[in-house]
């Protein structure tokens, strides 16, 4: 059976049949053909491994077990982000607001919401430059619609119905700046950026990439409650990129397949206050005391390798919109009704003395739905106490958030 106007999902490893590679028919929804350049598995292969108990490849075709491979097939594939680069098939239509949307990390973001099937309407705001951002990205033919709002009297309508804000409107680092370095100039956007969240989106998931993270979420959760709408549930640090790093430095030292690869990081998003969970890798791995000082380190220090390496010019911008892609994705999935869907960022949190933290959370249509207290229970010595160096630096970065407001109240 020819699979027509086919998608290619690359998944890895299926371990139900383990097939590499299969092509999705989008004309017959039950049908899933498993032949690919490179892993070749034909009906007759799967049937010699026994993977499929069918007599026929139509009646194979047709079985539940099909349909079972081509859900794990999505689902797998919708977890690690992949995309077809051919037409999306819409499969639900959520609206998305990028507020910063012409600057480094917006621009890439703007393209991977818009090639996610989970997205009706892209609304790009900035306070500069959005027009053509907007005008270029709209000729993608994939389902969003997108909007472009420009300058502070669109930033309401910008917002009208959305269901998720991503906020990385702000200025980056230069070499020999600490994130902390950004507050001043970041604080003020992010205030007024959530104020107007508040009041035009209040039921909104809320995504803050804008630095220093670990003070600008307490300002907004400030903001928030000012306003009278806080929902602790729905007001996220973007961490993701902090995993991305860990996952890929990782792969690379123990030769580990990058799919399979995932490592907890916890606490906060600056230097030390970055605490990769090692001990917790899945799959297992063993590291010696060398290797984890090594990569903790490297994981801590990513964002200035980038802002070095870029000499001036800013900082992480294409990883950071890979990883806040992720984290939309994500959210989609469990604003959808996905309840498998589980994300390090930074939230309001009790799983220790901090107000807010980054740990493992469960996602769901309310939004956070648990905390993951386990990847904390069992840490190594080492962690332990980088857990409890990271405490004083992260309560103060807490602390100069959740003051900033006292002295710049939200406007009525
Ligand atoms: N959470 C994380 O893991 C990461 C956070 N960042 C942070 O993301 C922020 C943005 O970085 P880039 O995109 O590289 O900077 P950029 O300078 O390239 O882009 C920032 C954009 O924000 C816009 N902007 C400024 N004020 C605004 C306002 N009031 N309303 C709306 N838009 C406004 C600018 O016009 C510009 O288009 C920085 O603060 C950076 O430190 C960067 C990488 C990783
Ligand atoms: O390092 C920076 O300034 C940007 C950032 O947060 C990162 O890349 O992790």
């Amino acid at each position: 059976m020819a699979a027509t106007s086919a998608t290619t999902f690359s998944i890895g490893s299926n371990t139900s049949a383990s097939i590499k590679v299969g092509l999705l028919s989008q004309s017959k929804a039950s049908c899933v053909k498993f032949t690919s350049k490179n892993y070749p598995r034909s009906f007759s292969a799967l049937k010699a491994t026994n993977s499929v108990s069918c007599e026929s490849e139509s009646s194979f075709l047709s079985s539940e077990s099909c349909a079972a491979l081509k859900h794990s097939y999505i689902t797998k594939a919708r977890k690690h982000n992949l995309r077809s680069y051919g037409y999306v098939q819409p499969q639900a239509s959520y609206k998305v607001a990028i507020l910063g949307a012409a600057g480094g990390i917006g621009q890439p973001l703007a393209l991977l919401i818009k090639m996610s099937p989970l997205v009706s309407e892209l609304n790009l705001y900035d306070i500069a430059n959005v027009k053509g951002v907007a005008a270029d990205l709209s000729h993608c033919n994939t389902p969003s619609k997108v909007s472009e709002f420009t300058g502070t009297s669109e930033l309401a309508d910008s917002l009208k119905g959305v269901n998720v804000v991503v906020i990385p409107a702000g200025v980056p680092r230069k070499p020999g700046m600490t994130r902390d370095d950004l507050f001043n100039i970041n604080a003020n956007i992010v205030k007024t950026l959530v104020e107007a969240v508040a009041d035009n989106c209040p039921d909104a998931f809320i995504h803050i990439i804008s630095n220093p993270v670990n003070s600008t979420v307490p300002i907004a959760a400030e903001v928030l409650k000012q306003k009278g709408v806080y929902d602790p549930k729905k007001l996220f640090g973007v961490t993701t990129l902090d995993v991305v790093r860990a996952n890929t430095f990782v792969a690379q030292m123990k030769n580990l397949k990058l799919i399979d690869v995932d490592v907890p990081v916890v606490g906060g998003h600056a230097g030390i206050t970055i605490l990769p969970l090692l001990t917790k890798t899945k799959p297992s791995v063993t590291f010696t005391d060398e290797e984890v000082q090594e990569l903790t380190v490297r994981i801590q220090n990513a964002g200035t390798e980038v802002v070095e390496a870029k000499a001036g010019a800013g900082s992480a911008t294409l990883s950071m919109a890979y990883a806040a892609a992720r984290f939309v994705e994500s959210s989609l999935r469990a604003l959808d009704g996905d309840s498998d869907v589980y994300e390090c960022c930074y939230v309001q949190s009790d799983l220790n003395d901090l107000p807010f933290f980054a740990s493992r959370v469960k996602l769901g249509k309310n939004g956070v739905e648990a905390l993951i207290s386990s990847d904390l229970q069992g840490l190594t010595e080492y962690e332990q106490k980088a857990l409890e160096a990271l405490k004083p630096e992260l309560k103060a970065s807490i602390e100069k958030g959740l003051s900033f407001l006292q002295k710049q109240p939200v406007s009525a």
